[in-house]
């Protein structure tokens, strides 16, 4: 069995190529970082370090990396496949759409008996998966959509693994936290497919996006931005001020009664959750920039994503959402010149001001409650 997977980054190697391997995937990936694919190419292995007291690593061999941007050698790779698997960032993906698109018109045109084709996205966002399909199926012809209609699948996922920035000698070594988690809805997959070890797959989703996306990356972000205002450079010392933690711990409060109220999920065992992920946050074996997590802040403050739909979930029902708000205005703080979204969040609060920029982004009109108090918090900042 095959599979290719787009982006051969920390969540790439360190995760998913990681589990199919390990699950008999001959892995190829596809990525346009060249130092890391002629690495791949020549050396056909990596590794993979824990972050735990020992250290524990893992040799993932038998991989081979192409060249992200041969779009030709892209769509051959996908016309061979049998499963497709891509953590390359959201906005990344309308980018492999059209190797994709060129490689499922080859599947068509070869006319053998065709086998289903799972493509799976990999990425922190509610119907990643849906995403890409709605990229991939915008260049199509009717034959080819016809031909996908029938012999391909994409199935929306949600993925949990902490993999920092990674500072090696060792360009291909990933050290990882231990735990991890990949859930997939197999509602949207063929009868037939053959379970991946080490996936879990249930037949309603979105309880597990929104309740990951909306638990570790809503806490995540929070501890990324208010740590940043207060000046710290890792998740690990932003967490260990009792200031920034119990903002983050608040705001997973506030997430926390959005979920238990809209899935039903117990309130102890969902607090036990929270705790768990705060303890992930802390992992003293891990080193975790707040400039990585707090990344793209724009797509972190965009209307479906960690802030804003839960804060007006919440502001929906009535559950206080001070801690959410608080996150946004920190947001509007997040000031690094290499993150290309924090830039121009800067330069429309400098033109315009926070209100209408907050606005602008979230899609929240300006004089709603959630973001009035966001620019409130914003200025007393
Ligand atoms: N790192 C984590 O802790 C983590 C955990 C869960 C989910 N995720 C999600 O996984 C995705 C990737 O995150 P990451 O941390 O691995 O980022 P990363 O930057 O380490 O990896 C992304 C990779 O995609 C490659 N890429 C960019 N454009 C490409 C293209 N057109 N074709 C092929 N490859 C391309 C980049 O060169 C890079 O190697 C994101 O959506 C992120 O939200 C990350
Ligand atoms: O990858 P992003 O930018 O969506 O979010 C940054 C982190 O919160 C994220 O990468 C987490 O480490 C990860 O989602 C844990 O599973």
């Amino acid at each position: 069995m095959k599979a290719l997977h787009f982006g051969a980054g920390n969540i790439g190697r360190g995760f998913i190529g990681l589990l199919l391997s390990r699950a008999g995937y001959e892995v190829t990936f596809s990525d346009v970082n060249q130092e890391l694919v002629h690495a791949l190419q020549e050396r056909g292995r990596y590794t993979v370090e824990l972050a735990n007291e020992s250290k524990d690593e893992e040799t993932v061999s038998g991989v081979t990396a192409i060249d992200g941007r041969d779009l030709q050698r892209v769509a051959e790779a996908v016309a061979e496949t049998d499963l497709v698997t891509t953590a390359v960032g959201v906005g990344v993906l309308k980018h492999i759409a059209p190797g994709i698109a060129k490689g499922l018109e080859q599947r068509r045109q070869a006319g053998t008996v065709h086998k289903p084709l799972h493509i799976i996205a990999c990425e922190n966002a509610i119907g990643g998966s849906t995403q890409l399909k709605e990229h991939v199926y915008a260049l199509l012809d009717e034959q080819a959509r016809a031909f996908a209609d029938e012999y391909v699948y994409f199935p929306n996922s949600a993925v949990d693994r902490i993999v920092p920035i990674q500072n090696h000698a060792d360009p291909l070594h990933v050290q990882v936290e231990p735990f991890y988690e990949w859930v997939v809805d197999r509602s949207q997959m063929a009868p037939a497919f053959k379970p991946i070890n080490g996936v879990v797959y249930v037949h309603d989703l979105e309880p597990y996006i929104e309740r990951k996306l909306f638990t570790v990356n809503t806490g995540h972000c929070v501890a990324a931005y208010i740590g940043y205002v207060h000046g710290y450079d890792t998740i690990q010392q932003a967490i260990a001020d009792e200031k920034v933690k119990s903002v983050v711990y608040g705001a997973l409060q506030e997430t926390g009664q959005v979920l238990v109220q809209r899935f039903g999920f117990n309130p102890e065992e969902h607090e036990q959750y929270i705790v768990k992920i705060l303890g992930r946050f802390v992992n003293p074996y891990l080193t975790d920039e707040v400039t990585r997590v707090g990344r793209s802040p724009l797509r972190k403050l965009s209307p479906n994503d960690r802030l804003v739909r839960p804060a007006l979930l919440a502001y929906a029902e009535g559950i206080p959402v001070t801690h959410l708000a608080t996150g946004m205005a920190a947001a509007c703080k997040f000031d690094v010149s290499d993150d290309p979204e924090a830039v121009e969040l800067q330069s429309l609060i400098r033109e315009r001001d926070v209100a209408a920029a907050l606005s602008h982004y979230t899609g929240i009109e300006e004089g709603h409650p959630v973001l009035v108090e966001a620019v409130k918090q914003y200025h007393q900042m």
